[in-house]
């Protein structure tokens, strides 16, 4: 697993505005607290500092836990580093940091290491040890270490009404749309191409199977959805098939797409497809003709709503 450098190798010259969560999917929630971070450091000549964690904790202190994200760490710094933001900090998430008290947290992390003069945070964050002080106790740490906590309130995040749990709830439901406005994005997923069973090109409909970088990167619900991708600087769309492939007698679950008006061996590259919208669940047709018709009825269906979309 891929290795970030702790808090304490940030050394910052000037005092800064910290914000900490976990951002997963960096939707309009996020956003919202991301803008106010950024514009409070420009107005008080201070640094704005996101504080994330990775892995995420519950894969640290949950053993085993089925715990599916909507980024991955890849993706998610994206996300963050284009809001504008100064200094990123991704700590490593371990036991030995579960276990730091509250006290030891605020003062070698927040304080000594970002130099925290201002802290963003929502009212329900807890934090140290066995997640025991609240925000409360972040104010009272405020007045000993001399800096601010700015909340915000229940009424706030309930104001915005989107949430990392319900975009995971969409996705896992294949309400792709919904998904999409909470994330203020297409939702996404990448890989490499990877070989398949080699029947789609036999029925005309070629697939490029994706294998997934993170085990820990939700999928959405097995069906047929429409997507876009960039290859070699070309925008292209297709449709996505997600599932077992009961037809052909598959066991496996694969992601495959097919792209539409393209004619390339993509073996070996990497690609991202962002989901559009959801088509129809997985079927077990039965014989390969029929599904080969009903691939072709999901083709006209996407490009009908491609051509709809202007
Ligand atoms: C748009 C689309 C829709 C699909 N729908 C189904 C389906 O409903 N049921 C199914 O068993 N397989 C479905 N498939 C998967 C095909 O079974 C699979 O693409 C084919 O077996 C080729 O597999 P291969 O890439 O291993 O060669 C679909 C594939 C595409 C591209
Ligand atoms: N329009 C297309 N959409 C997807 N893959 C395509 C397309 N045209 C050519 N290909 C190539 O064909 C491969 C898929 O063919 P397919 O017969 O489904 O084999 P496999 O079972 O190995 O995926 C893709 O990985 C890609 O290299």
């Amino acid at each position: 697993m891929k290795k970030y450098p702790s808090a304490s190798a940030y050394k910052n010259s000037r005092q800064s505005v910290v914000t900490i969560g976990t951002f997963d999917g960096v939707h309009i929630g996020h956003k919202a607290i991301l803008k106010r971070l950024v514009e409070t450091a420009k107005k008080e000549n201070l640094d704005s500092v996101v504080l994330t964690f990775f892995p995420h904790p519950r894969m640290v202190l949950q053993q085993n836990v089925d715990i599916k994200l909507i980024n991955t760490i890849e993706e998610r710094t994206e996300l963050l580093e284009n809001t504008g933001l100064d200094h990123l900090v991704i700590h490593p998430f371990t036991h030995a940091f579960s276990r730091l008290t509250a006290l030891e947290y605020v003062r070698d992390i927040l304080v000594n290491s970002l130099k925290a003069k201002k802290i963003i945070i929502g009212y329900d964050h807890r934090f140290g040890r066995n997640r025991n002080a609240d925000i409360e106790d972040l104010k009272e740490f405020g007045k000993t270490y001399n800096f601010e906590v700015e909340e915000i309130s229940a009424k706030e995040i309930d104001d915005v009404a989107v949430s990392s749990t319900k975009i995971r709830k969409a996705l896992n439901e294949g309400d792709i749309e919904t998904a999409n406005n909470y994330l203020g994005y297409n939702f996404m997923i990448s890989g490499e191409v990877v070989k398949g069973k080699a029947i789609g090109r036999t029925i005309n409909y070629p697939t490029a199977n994706l294998k997934l970088k993170e085990k820990y990167k939700l999928v959405p619900k097995n069906g047929v959805y429409i997507v876009q991708s960039t290859i070699e600087g070309e925008k292209i769309f297709g449709i996505t098939s997600i599932g077992t492939n009961p037809t052909v007698g598959g066991t496996e679950k694969t992601i495959e797409t097919h792209f539409l008006n393209f004619n390339k061996d993509l073996y070996g590259k990497e690609i991202a497809i962002a989901f559009l919208k959801y088509i129809r669940d997985e079927e077990t047709f039965d014989s390969v003709e029929i599904l080969k018709q009903e691939i072709e009825k999901d083709e006209t269906f996407a490009k009908q709503f491609l051509e709809g979309r202007g």
